[in-house]
């Protein structure tokens, strides 16, 4: 198992071209919040803003619509429905990604909408919070499943708990596979991302990515230097806006997921070290992936890549 270095996190990091636009430089388009969760969509939508993401936008319901468009204004705001009347293809000249279910309740509708997204969209796809449920039915796992075999990325960010969901659901759909109480969480990671064919960041104190390509079978990268700041209540929202908005600027899945939780907990140390370990918010969380980001960049420009 490797961990996450400076190095490899650099990998996804985009590098400006002088005539990148705000469509060449990726659209992430977020699919997130319920009138319960508000402050996810919130998150998420700024964090995808903050992680380069040339054009953001939110797809909510009112109630996170209302606050959007104070708090982000540059983020262009529409309703739920509106996403499924629209193509979801990543071009050249338009790449894309979806982010989907943070601060989605799991309803039924969220399961049905996931669903579908699933399948509508030609372009990388990640799944967080309330949209998780979606892969825990046999429609949405073949559907996940059958964006692999076109070779159409999804990214899942499962925490313990939605992880152990997701290895229940295998269990009675009597797949074949492992125990999860025997696992360490290197393997359930493993086991997750080739059940359904995604590229899997299993959240935690220490947090693991793995493939379900089996060309890099095997292949784990671990994030062990985060701080225990971060647990708090929307930090995992954060991660999934910044991963999806390093997804839509072209981001190999596998990089930008170790790039995404690298500058994540990088983050979550500067803010540590501003606020103190016990005051540090999600929103401090945020605030401090520009300076994470920047340290990053002088970092590579003093080593070399
Ligand atoms: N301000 C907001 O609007 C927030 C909304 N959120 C959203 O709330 C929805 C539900 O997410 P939750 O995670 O709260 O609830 P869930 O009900 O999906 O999962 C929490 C359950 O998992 C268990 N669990 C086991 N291991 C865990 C671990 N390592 N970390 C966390 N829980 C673990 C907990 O004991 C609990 O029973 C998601 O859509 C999420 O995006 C949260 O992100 C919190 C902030
Ligand atoms: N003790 C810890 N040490 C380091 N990182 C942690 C710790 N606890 C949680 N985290 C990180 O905080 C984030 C929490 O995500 P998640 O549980 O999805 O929260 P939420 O759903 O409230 O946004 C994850 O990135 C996780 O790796």
């Amino acid at each position: 198992m490797k961990s996450i270095t400076s190095k490899k996190a650099a990998r996804a990091l985009p590098t400006l071209r002088a005539d990148v636009n705000k469509y060449t430089r990726g659209v992430c388009e977020l699919v997130v919040g319920s009138d319960r969760f508000v402050g996810a969509a919130v998150l998420a939508v700024s964090a995808a803003n903050r992680m380069g993401a040339g054009y953001v936008k939110a797809y909510t319901g009112e109630k996170a619509a209302g606050v959007l468009h104070i708090v982000q204004p540059s983020a262009v705001v529409l309703s739920t429905e509106e996403f499924f009347e629209e193509e979801h293809a990543s071009t050249e000249c338009r790449p894309r990604a979806v982010v989907a279910g943070c601060g989605m309740a799991g309803t039924d509708d969220d399961v049905r909408r996931v669903i579908d997204l699933l399948v509508l969209c030609k372009a990388p796809v990640l799944l967080d919070g309330g949209g998780l449920r979606a892969l825990a039915c046999e429609e949405g796992a073949a559907a996940a499943r059958k964006r692999f075999v076109e070779g159409i990325p999804t990214v899942i960010t499962p925490h313990g708990g939605e992880a152990l969901r997701l290895m229940r659901f295998l269990e009675e759909s009597a797949q074949d596979v492992p125990d999860p109480g025997r696992l360490k969480p290197q393997e359930l990671a493993l086991a997750l991302a080739r059940a359904f064919g995604v590229v899997c960041v299993l959240k935690g104190p220490d947090t693991f990515i793995a493939t379900g390509d089996e060309e890099s079978a095997g292949d784990v990268a671990a994030m062990l230097q985060g701080t225990p700041a971060l647990a708090k209540a929307g930090t995992g929202d954060i991660l999934a806006g910044m991963i999806g908005a390093l997804l839509c600027q072209g981001a190999d899945p596998f990089d930008a997921c170790a790039a995404g939780t690298f500058l994540h907990a990088r983050a979550g140390m500067l803010a540590a070290v501003d606020r103190s370990e016990l005051c540090v918010t999600a929103e401090d969380v945020l605030d401090h992936v520009s300076a994470a980001t920047a340290a990053l960049e002088r970092k590579i420009r003093k080593e070399g890549n």
